[in-house]
C-alpha cells in the first residue's frame, strides 16, 4: 500500500498567498497529485524547505493545461497570464495537470 502524502512545497513568494487564505488551490503534475482527499498535509517552502502551515485537500481533479481559466487564476489569486506561463514552467512537457483544493487550517503553535 502507498503512504498518503503528508508533504507540499510551494515557492517561498507564493506562501504569504496561502497563509492569508487568498491562494485556496495549487495545479500540479501527476507526480505530485497524490494527495487523499479529507488528509491533513504540512506546508514548506521549497527553496528553504521551512514549513509555513498546515492544509487539509479538499479534492484532487484532473485537468488539461489548455482548460485553465480566469476561475482558476482567481482562486491561486494570480493573473491567468502570469498562472499559465508559472504552470508552464514548472510543467513544460504535460497537458496532463491536477486541480488539488484544499482549506488552511488554524495555526496551532
Ligand atoms: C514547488 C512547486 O512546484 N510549487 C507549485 C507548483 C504549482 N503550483 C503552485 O502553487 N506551486
Amino acid at each position: 500500500m502507498t503512504d498518503v502524502p503528508n508533504k507540499i512545497t510551494f515557492f517561498e513568494f507564493l506562501t504569504p498567498l496561502i497563509t492569508s487564505g487568498k491562494k485556496t488551490i495549487t495545479i500540479r503534475d501527476k507526480s505530485e497529485s497524490h494527495y487523499v482527499v479529507g488528509s491533513q498535509v504540512e506546508v514548506f517552502t521549497l527553496e528553504t524547505d521551512q514549513k509555513v502551515c498546515d492544509i487539509e485537500i479538499e479534492s484532487v481533479e484532473p485537468i488539461k493545461f489548455d482548460d485553465i481559466n480566469e476561475f482558476h487564476a482567481q482562486q491561486e489569486s494570480l493573473e491567468l497570464q502570469r498562472l499559465k506561463e508559472l504552470i508552464k514552467e514548472i510543467y513544460p512537457n504535460t497537458n496532463e495537470l491536477f486541480v488539488i483544493t484544499y482549506k488552511l487550517m488554524p495555526n496551532n503553535t
